[in-house]
C-alpha cells in the first residue's frame, strides 16, 4: 500500500491562482485522508518567533524542578502552567511520558465570557521572554490552523468556515516540550511520547529540535514524519475524525527513544480545540447515502473531560 505524507504550499491557497488552490485543497485533503497526516511550507508562522519560542523554553526548563514545580496548577488537568516529567501518560500506557510541558492557552480580553473557563495562563517570573515568545507563537499558529481548517472544509465541500468558526476563541493549547536527555532522566519501560491520538481538530508541529516522530498506518507498520526545517506537520485529532464520521482518521504516532542517551528534544505542537459549547455532530451533507452517523452529538467539553480522564491528567 502506498504511505506518504504529502508536502503542500500553502501560499498555494492563499494567493495562488485557481489550479494552484484546487490542487493544494486535493493534495491536503487526499494526504490526511489517506494517512492522517500532511506537512505544509510557507504556513506564514514566522519562523523568527519560533526560534525565540524554543530559546525560551530552552531557559524554563533548565530552571530547577522546584521552581517549574511552583507553576504546576493542581486539579486543573494541566492546562495551564507546567506539567513535571512522567506525569501524563497514554490511554493506552500507564508508564508515564519520558516529557516535562508547559502547557500555554489563548490570552483573552478581561471580560470575555470564555476567560474564567479557561483561567489565566501562568508564566515563570524567571524568564519574562518567555510570555511575549509564547503568545507570538500562539497567535501565528492560530492563524494558519484557521486557514488550515478552511481548506479542509473546502475538500469536504463544506461551507467555508464551518470548521474554522468552530476554533475562534477555542481552548487551544500551545503544548511546550521538553524530552530530556535520556542519562538524565529515565522510567524503566517509558518511551518520549508512548503511542497515542490526539484529542482535538488539528495538531500543528513546527519542526522539533530532534527527530523522533513517527506514525503508525492501517498495517501496523511506523514510519518517520519529521518535518523539515520550516515546515509544519499537521495531524488529524479525534473531534476532528469524530466530526467526520471517520472520514479522516485521527492517526496513531509516537515519538521514540534516540539512540544517544545524550539527545535532547524540544518540540511544540499546537492543539487547535473548539469552543467548549461546539458541538461535534456530523454534518447531514457528508454523509453518503444510505450512511448513518457513527457517533451521538457531544460538545468538545464534554469529550475532552472523556479524555483528559482517560491520559490521567484529570
Ligand atoms: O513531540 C512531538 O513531536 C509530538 C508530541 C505529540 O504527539 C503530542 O504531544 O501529542
Ligand atoms: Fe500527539
Amino acid at each position: 500500500m502506498r504511505f506518504h505524507v504529502e508536502t503542500v504550499d500553502l501560499a498555494d491557497f492563499t494567493s495562488g491562482d485557481a489550479a494552484a488552490r484546487n490542487k493544494f485543497v486535493q493534495t491536503l485533503g487526499d494526504s490526511l485522508k489517506d494517512t492522517g497526516f500532511v506537512k505544509v511550507a510557507n504556513h506564514g508562522v514566522d519562523l523568527g518567533s519560533l526560534d525565540r519560542a524554543y530559546d525560551a523554553a530552552k531557559r524554563v526548563f533548565a530552571l530547577p524542578d522546584a521552581v517549574k514545580d511552583q507553576y504546576h496548577l493542581p486539579g486543573t488537568g494541566g492546562a495551564r502552567g507546567f506539567t513535571a516529567f512522567g506525569r501524563e501518560h497514554a490511554k493506552d500506557n500507564p508508564v508515564g511520558d519520558l516529557k516535562e510541558f508547559w502547557h500555554v492557552g489563548p490570552e483573552l480580553p478581561d471580560g470575555h465570557k470564555l476567560k474564567p473557563h479557561y483561567g489565566n495562563n501562568v508564566w515563570p517570573k524567571e524568564e519574562p521572554v518567555f510570555k511575549t515568545a509564547m503568545t507570538t507563537l500562539f497567535d501565528g499558529m492560530q492563524t494558519c490552523a484557521e486557514i488550515l481548517l478552511e481548506a479542509i472544509a473546502e475538500y469536504l465541500k463544506l461551507p467555508r468556515r464551518s470548521l474554522a468558526d468552530m476554533v475562534v476563541d477555542g481552548q487551544s493549547v500551545l503544548r511546550v516540550i521538553h524530552y530530556p536527555a535520556l542519562k538524565d532522566r529515565f522510567i524503566e519501560g517509558g518511551v518520549r511520547a508512548s503511542a497515542h491520538e490526539d484529542i482535538n481538530l488539528i495538531t500543528l508541529l513546527p519542526a522539533a529540535t530532534d527527530s523522533g516522530l513517527e506514525l503508525l498506518d492501517r498495517e501496523g507498520k511506523w514510519h518517520k514524519v519529521d518535518g523539515l526545517e520550516g515546515e509544519i506537520v499537521v495531524d488529524a485529532g479525534d473531534m476532528l475524525s469524530r466530526h467526520l464520521n471517520l472520514k479522516i482518521p485521527a492517526t496513531t504516532h509516537r515519538v521514540v527513544n534516540p539512540s544517544s542517551p545524550d539527545a535532547v528534544r524540544y518540540s511544540m505542537p499546537f492543539f487547535c480545540h473548539p469552543r467548549p459549547e461546539v458541538l461535534l455532530d456530523t454534518p447531514d451533507s457528508l454523509l453518503d447515502p444510505g450512511e448513518t452517523k457513527k457517533f451521538p452529538a457531544i460538545t468538545a467539553h464534554d469529550f475532552l473531560e472523556q479524555r483528559l480522564r482517560e491520559i490521567g491528567l484529570k
